[in-house]
């Protein structure tokens, strides 16, 4: 089975990009993925920091943010928010998102939990949002791998 894959967060330039290019960088087969924000610019760049930790880990990243539009919600069969409150946010837009929006964190491991914001941050702190994110998209996954 196919699946195709939203990282939601709110600027659409640090977390939901960082979070799509690792699990682009995966390339598994059968696997579409794309990124919006919840009150996002259109067009931007991801944030420089993201590139230079990104690129540590040998992920070129080219980027264009965009809002999240009906579209989106439309073509995904996941959708997974950074914190609850875009969860709650997504699902009050597009009620219709209710059953396949998850924090990412609530589906990899059944239990509420934000990645936080690194946007201001030094570089370290956005090398600790990598992290944490590349362990959580090892997980993501292996869980959908599963459920293949
Ligand atoms: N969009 C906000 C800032 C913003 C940008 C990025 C951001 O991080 P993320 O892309 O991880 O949501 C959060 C907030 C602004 O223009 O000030």
């Amino acid at each position: 089975m196919s699946h195709r894959i939203l990282f939601v967060c709110t600027g659409n330039t640090c977390r939901s990009p960082m979070a799509a290019a690792l699990l682009k960088s995966k390339q598994l087969p059968d696997l579409e993925v794309k990124s919006a924000g919840v009150f996002a610019a259109e067009g931007s760049d991801a944030s420089l920091h993201v590139k230079t930790v990104l690129k540590e880990k040998g992920i070129e990243t080219k980027h264009r943010s965009s809002m999240l539009k009906k579209e989106d919600i439309d073509w995904a069969t996941h959708i997974f928010a950074m914190t609850a409150g875009h969860k709650q946010l997504i699902i009050e837009r597009f009620p219709e998102a209710k059953e396949k929006t998850f924090t990412l964190k609530e589906f990899v491991f059944g239990k509420q939990g934000d990645v936080s914001d690194p946007f201001g941050g030094s570089v370290e702190t956005y090398r600790k949002t990598r992290d944490e994110l590349e362990k959580l998209i090892d997980h993501l996954v292996r869980k959908l791998g599963g459920n293949q």
